[in-house]
């Protein structure tokens, strides 16, 4: 009795959760299975009594000396040796060894059973000796092939990994098959496993060498579990929301392409916003490189009146500085530095950057652009476009160079000789796209006190919020910068004997496409084949030479014009490297200023004028 006792008190302490371990036969009632959590808790609960249980039964059987094997009855000795033994391992975690079971024919045969018995077994096993009539053994998948019965899973038992396409429609739509019909493991979404993950820890644990450095590491794993588990949770996570819990025929079609996934309004949206211009430096000025600014010999003095009243302005619109395009120095102007209405322009008010003012947009083909966020007047000032001030023959080489893998280019004319490169330097009028039907226009200003300009850009017109703001780029005619006579089969020029030529005198000989430049070292730059994509209706097709005459074919709205046909205007066989280089929209200061003058380029002679003009009124005012 005592002996029975006492093998049921061991076999209810040798079922630890962890270790893989063979025990002997349990009672063949199939109790029903608890949830995995709940049987986990009530087997910890359960433990604890357990033990006592069998600590009062062991102290029992020493006390009344009838622990030995011999006290066991004759029958029940042979029917035990029939049976399986006990196989003892050591417990993983704890190192002990494990009781030995004894036969459950015994606990069977207890007409009381003792409190320890309330905790019923995890599941109901058979063994070869103990199984029930008609079972077979094959399919029980705890039996091993030496006949004991082995744990199938341990603590993470069911955290299932499926390798199969799960038959349920609505669990296969959440997995991608490859071509070969074989399920994409990462698009798995889980089954609804009752299973405790593994702890976050735990793979670490599996891979930390053994704390003895000699020692080889106890076990190795074939790939991180956690990995697993963390596409498994993202997956749960994501289900619905993006790729990973993407329906199958969803991925499908995007895998091959066929656009099955519905691109909305708000996807667009999303993907604009996100979308970064690559990175440039503000600057509040123009920087000059290599040089410094050039002095002028007089300085541009108006002779406008202080205003008397508060709160009034001067130097309006017949401030002779203004009306010359001429920005009024405020230490010396009569108006003084708060009451002067003609300051540089980076001290004027135009349309603040930021997002409720200048915002910097995707347009998509033509990259970022500028939209206004506020309405802007005709002929209000919106914005200056600075950036670094470099020769012509520096832009070319930042072309071929810093800029070699760039699609855009950020250069305007500046003074015929020099260029403004808003790359690297500049501010938000760098994202200004060009338009075949712009809404801005490029003034030019110059400074007082030096031979320098300011670029502005001005509204042609009433432009609403939330327009994007274009002006014409009015492209460089490089037909005047190409040496004349050069035919194009011929070999160029060495950088020895040739200088890249500047010529206002545009040339009717060369047979260079009208577009191409010459660089000083010989390389031949063709910026005319850039498409343009502004969708105006007098769009001309390209940014570059061919919008140097309108092109009096009307292009479809949001379409550009229809591609060259023949070979010159491709421009096939010349070197194309889509080189922009916005030219300003000079405004005639002879005729805007009634101050005559005549030759060189109209900025200069408007400069010899505005002079002259200068040199009078200054003469007056000290008289
Ligand atoms: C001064 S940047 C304008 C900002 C530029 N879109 C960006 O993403 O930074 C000039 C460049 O914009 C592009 N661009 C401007 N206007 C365009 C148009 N109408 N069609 C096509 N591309 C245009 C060209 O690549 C050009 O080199």
């Amino acid at each position: 009795m005592l002996a029975s006792l006492a093998a049921k008190a061991v076999t209810a302490v040798t079922s630890p959760i962890k270790s893989a371990f063979a025990y002997s036969p349990a009672p063949p009632s199939p109790a029903p299975q608890p949830p995995l959590l709940d049987a986990a808790e009530t087997r910890l609960g359960k433990r604890s009594q357990r033990e006592e249980s069998v600590e009062s039964a062991l102290t029992e059987l020493s006390e009344d000396g009838e622990g030995d094997a011999d006290a066991v009855e004759p029958e029940e000795r042979a029917s035990s040796a029939k049976k399986p033994r006990l196989a003892v391992e050591e417990d993983v975690n704890e190192g002990q060894q494990q009781l030995p079971t004894p036969s459950p024919s015994r606990s069977s045969g207890s007409s009381e059973p003792p409190a320890f018995e309330a905790a019923p077994p995890k599941r109901a096993r058979t063994t070869r000796a103990g199984k029930a009539d008609g079972e077979d053994e094959d399919d029980d998948p705890a039996l091993g092939k030496d006949g004991k019965h082995y744990y199938v899973a341990g603590l993470y038992w069911s955290s299932d990994v499926p390798t199969q396409k799960r038959s349920s429609s609505a669990a296969s739509e959440d997995v991608e098959m490859d071509e070969s019909g074989a399920p994409i493991w990462r698009s798995i979404v889980p089954s609804r496993s009752t299973a405790l993950p593994p702890p976050i820890h735990h793979a670490i644990t599996l891979l930390s060498p053994s704390l003895d450095d000699d020692a080889p590491m106890p076990f190795r794993l074939p790939f991180d579990i956690l990995r697993d588990f963390w596409f498994v949770e993202e997956a749960k996570n994501r289900k619905g929301k993006g790729r990973v819990g993407e329906s199958a025929a969803a991925a499908k079609a995007r895998r091959e392409g066929k656009g099955g996934v519905k691109t909305t309004e708000e996807d667009i949206e999303k993907r604009e916003k996100s979308k970064k211009p690559e990175p440039y430096r503000y600057i509040g000025k123009n920087v000059y490189v290599g040089r410094g600014p050039d002095k002028a010999p007089i300085p541009a003095i108006c002779v406008c009146a202080p205003p008397k009243r508060a709160g009034e302005m001067g130097c309006g619109i017949d401030c002779i500085n203004r009306l010359m395009q001429y920005c009024c120095d405020p230490k010396l102007c009569p108006c003084g530095p708060d009451k002067c209405a003609n300051p540089p322009l980076n001290k004027r008010e135009g349309v603040p950057e930021g997002k409720d003012g200048l915002r910097v947009i995707w347009t998509g083909n033509r990259g970022f652009g500028l939209k206004t966020m506020v309405p802007i007047k005709q002929g209000d000032f919106v914005i200056e476009y600075r950036g670094e001030i470099i020769s012509r023959d520096e832009s070319y080489r930042r072309v071929l160079t810093t800029y070699a893998d760039k699609t855009s280019y950020y250069f305007m004319d500046y003074d015929g000789h020099e260029v403004v490169d808003a790359g690297q330097r500049g501010n938000a009028a760098r994202f200004i796209n060009h338009s075949c039907g712009p809404n801005l226009e490029v003034v030019r200003w110059r400074l007082a006190g030096v031979e320098e300009y300011q670029m502005g850009l001005f509204a042609l017109h009433d432009i609403p919020a939330g327009t994007e703001l274009t002006y014409d780029y009015g492209w460089q005619d490089f037909a005047a910068l190409a040496p004349p006579s050069l035919p194009s089969t011929a070999p160029l020029p060495t950088p020895a004997t040739t200088t890249t030529s500047f010529s206002s005198t545009p040339t009717t000989t060369n047979t260079f496409a009208e577009s191409t430049i010459l660089l000083s070292t010989g390389t031949a730059i063709d910026p005319s084949h850039q498409r343009c994509y502004c969708g105006a209706a007098e769009c001309s097709g390209f940014l570059g030479g061919r919008a140097k005459g309108k092109s009096k074919k009307k292009a479809k709205k949001g379409k550009p014009a229809a591609e060259p046909k023949d070979e010159k205007e491709k421009g096939e066989g010349r070197k194309e490297l889509g080189f922009v280089q916005a030219k300003i929209r000079v405004v005639d200061h002879q005729r805007r200023a009634s101050v005559g003058g005549a030759g060189g380029t109209p900025m200069r002679s408007g400069r010899e004028a505005a002079r002259r003009a200068n040199e009078k009124l200054v003469a007056s005012a000290s008289a």
